[in-house]
């Protein structure tokens, strides 16, 4: 079952107290990326953040989900989905719904705690890291009879950025997983179609990169 969601697009930022939010979210999405990319190798962050990741830019997503009209069966909010971005930062309001999906498949519920953001990390970072780094794969469920609010600020490469894991980062007599790819055009492929949006089947970045994968 599918609830009707208000979903606005603020790009550019429109008020004040938006642009002070994402000028923050862009300094933690930059320190998140950072600390991050450490955990690929010695130096690696030192070597390629500057190249690969300082033309980033972001943008902020401002989720309002409204409240479902039976709790006879848990209703989906926001269909099962990876972020397209390298690294994002939800803020969830206090009602909950937000879940993450383990490697072994099961739903977990993210609580939402007061003074806290979830970071997701997306699908190109999981293409540049050779997928040392996993693309999380959430939704939103509501169980709730009451509106939703959620704040998600995508931290992207530039659209013209060709996504490339760097020989160091798949490491000596490991296999490259994906093909060099432009950034915008994995936006299209997911974009242009409603279910690439939010359900994951066929719409990967895998499907859309993967060497040996069907495009
Ligand atoms: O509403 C949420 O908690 C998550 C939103 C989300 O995953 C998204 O906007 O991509
Ligand atoms: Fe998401």
């Amino acid at each position: 079952m599918s609830v009707k969601s208000f979903r606005t697009e603020f790009y550019p930022y429109q008020c004040e107290v938006l642009q002070e939010y994402g000028s923050k979210m862009s300094e933690l999405s930059k320190g998140v990326l950072k600390l991050v990319l450490t955990t690929l190798g010695d130096g690696i962050e030192t070597k390629y953040y500057d190249s690969d990741f300082k033309n980033c830019h972001g943008y902020l997503r401002i989720n309002n989900y409204t409240a479902p009209e039976s709790l006879d069966e848990e209703a989906e909010g926001l269909g099962m989905h990876t972020d397209m971005s390298c690294v994002t930062v939800v803020y969830q309001d206090e009602i909950g719904g937000l879940q993450v999906r383990s490697k072994d498949g099961k739903w977990m519920n993210i609580a939402p705690s007061e003074e806290t953001l979830v970071v997701n990390l997306g699908d190109m970072l999981q293409a540049w890291s050779n997928e040392q780094l996993r693309s999380s794969e959430h939704r939103v469920v509501l169980k709730k009879p009451v509106n939703r609010f959620s704040l998600a600020f995508f931290w992207c490469f530039e659209d013209e950025k060709v996504v490339l894991a760097p020989d160091e980062v798949v490491g000596e007599g490991n296999k490259r997983i994906y093909r060099p790819f432009v950034c915008s055009e994995y936006l299209k492929f997911r974009e242009s179609n409603e279910k690439g949006r939010f359900e994951k089947v066929g719409f990967t970045v895998k499907d859309f990169a993967g060497i040996g994968f069907p495009m």
